[in-house]
């Protein structure tokens, strides 16, 4: 079964072939990390599956039909960095994310809907453990708090698809690890596939389904314009992950390190993925 087909995709910036030739299938409730050297891609690829960019040539399919031209709420994204209103508080900006789904004139949200929006909001926000700084602006959180804000904001539209540019790459190591664990929870608990963007190939293999690096196959100096990247490797991670395990979650939570409220200092020691 498939949930996203990539057909024949080529990208193109003028004169320079960017990507050539992309196939691929992606099954539902997959977690898919993108993986390639610098400036072969990866991003590109993203920003086609969130109709940010077109496809030169080949097209992209969501469950069998073409993605609308414009990004919609069948595909949430995270980047790196600034995926979160700096003016908006959290939970502000966790209810942006509900309006932006699409209620009423200018997507503002009222009444019962507004009030089950906030419902929801606040049910995410406790989620991913920001329950107790719903009033606080983004600049006064961590780094590791605003990734997780932003999660919470394109979880709200319950999303089909989950698009991630190099979320965690801005984080302290320890930090990271938090996070992920957070991350896995999320892809168990949510009804969506992930595709994920990443520089760290064990960050890759940590979180995945399916590994998939992008790479040129033609590569010296006269060739880089003429030949773009295409899919050298895609690497099913064994032992096998499967979404929705039930006992996931089931272990003790520990306070997250990324979080001064909160923080005590202790390492994950309930999640030996977390360890490594
Ligand atoms: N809007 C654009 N106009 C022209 N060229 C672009 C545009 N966007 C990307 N490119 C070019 O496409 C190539 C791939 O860029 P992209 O950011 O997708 O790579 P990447 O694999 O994500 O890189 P990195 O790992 O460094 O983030 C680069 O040569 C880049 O300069």
């Amino acid at each position: 079964m498939t949930q996203i087909s990539v057909r024949n995709v080529w990208k193109e910036y003028g004169e320079q072939v960017v990507l050539e030739q992309i196939n691929l299938e992606i099954a539902p409730r997959s977690f898919v990390a993108l993986v390639g050297p610098s400036g072969c891609g990866k991003t590109t690829f993203l920003r086609m599956l969130l109709s940010q960019e077109t496809p030169t040539k080949g097209e992209i399919l969501i469950d069998g039909i073409p993605i609308s031209p414009e990004p919609g709420p069948d595909r949430g994204v995270v980047f790196q960095r600034y995926s979160v209103f700096p003016h908006l508080t959290v939970l502000g900006n966790v209810l942006l994310g509900a309006e932006l789904k699409g209620g009423g004139v200018l997507g503002r949200l009222f009444g019962t809907a507004r009030r089950q929006a906030k419902e929801e909001a606040v049910k995410l926000l406790d989620a991913v453990g920001l329950s107790h700084a719903l009033e606080k602006y983004p600049a006064q959180l961590s780094g590791g708090m605003q990734q997780r804000l932003a999660l919470a904001q394109a979880l709200i539209a319950k999303p089909k698809v989950l698009l991630l540019d190099e979320p965690f790459g801005a984080l302290d190591p320890g930090i990271r690890g938090d996070v992920h664990k957070l991350m896995r929870q999320l892809w168990h608990e949510h009804p969506m596939s992930v595709v994920m963007v990443t520089h760290d190939l064990s960050e890759a293999f940590h979180l995945a389904t399916r590994v998939i690096a992008f790479d040129r196959r033609r590569n010296l100096p006269e060739e880089r314009l003429r030949y773009g990247a295409s899919i050298t490797n895609d690497i099913e991670v064994w032992p096998r992950r499967v979404a929705g395990n039930p006992d996931f979650g089931k272990e003790p939570t520990l306070p997250r390190r990324d979080d001064p409220a909160q923080a005590d200092g202790h390492p994950d020691r309930d999640d030996p993925a977390d360890a490594a």
